[in-house]
């Protein structure tokens, strides 16, 4: 696989499954450090405004137990931005927030709120850390993106993989053709292009065959599969198809 192609481990569902029982296993630094072993080249994950799944004291160890870099999921708050300056991690990627969503429904609304965003990337650019937008393929979110000052974009994958898995081809066929169309827009303009949300062995392929895109950030369809294969078998066959799409 060439080099430029990435992939992150989103460890929060191992927190998932610890808060499930409010025990203190499985520890998601214990899962990190087996993907960075199999092969991950970075981890992510999210800090939810309501603790979820990552608390705060997964962050902390996350930061002090990696080799390779934490991508820091995150909403736009001022707490958010507080940790995340305390921190430091390598990057941060600014996600849309609801509390009582199952999952990140979809892209953050950056051309809607690009005078709030504009001042609250400043700081994070500013402390050296790469600045991520997590958004839709939309042209104008993009061009939102580039002129807040984000280093980088993470296009929403959800709908391409919801549309896969519910078989209307013809449709997750042109949410993919949108997604390349969105890459190949934000490169243009200077972006690094990261993509995830719900891939899986069956849909990262065409994601990890566009040739904009730099890094994918998977998780939840990992630490699922973890249970029948083990982690790093996972890993290890997910890097695998990405490396065969990418050629
Ligand atoms: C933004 C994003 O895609 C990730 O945060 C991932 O979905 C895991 O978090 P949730 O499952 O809580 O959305
Ligand atoms: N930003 C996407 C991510 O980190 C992983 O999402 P998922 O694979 O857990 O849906």
């Amino acid at each position: 696989m060439p080099k430029s192609l990435r992939l992150g481990v989103n460890v929060d569902h191992v927190a998932t499954i610890r808060n499930a029982r409010g025990s203190a296993y499985p520890d998601p630094l214990r899962a990190a450090l087996m993907a960075e072993a199999a092969g991950a080249n970075g981890i992510t994950a999210h800090l939810r405004e309501d603790r979820r799944h990552i608390r705060d004291a997964d962050i902390d160890a996350l930061m002090a137990g990696l080799k390779v870099p934490l991508n820091f999921e995150m909403a736009a708050t001022p707490e958010m931005q507080k940790i995340a300056l305390g921190h430091r991690p390598h990057a941060c990627c600014i996600v849309p927030e609801k509390r009582e969503e199952v999952t990140t429904e979809g892209g953050l609304d950056v051309a809607g709120d690009v005078a709030r965003l504009n001042d609250f990337v400043a700081p994070l650019v500013a402390a050296g850390i790469r600045v991520s937008m997590f958004i839709g393929h939309d042209p104008a979110q993009i061009e939102a993106s580039a002129q807040i000052g984000a280093q980088v974009i993470e296009l929403h994958t959800g709908l391409y993989c919801d549309l896969h898995a519910e078989g209307k081809f013809a449709e997750r066929d042109h949410e993919l053709e949108a997604l390349r169309a969105g890459a190949a827009y934000a490169a243009s303009l200077g972006l690094e292009v990261h993509a995830g949300h719900g891939l899986s062995f069956d849909t990262v392929g065409p994601i990890a065959a566009i040739k904009q895109v730099r890094e994918l950030n998977i998780g939840h369809f990992l630490i699922a599969e973890a249970v029948f294969l083990g982690l790093d078998p996972a890993i290890t066959h997910m890097r695998r198809l990405m490396e065969a799409a990418r050629g």
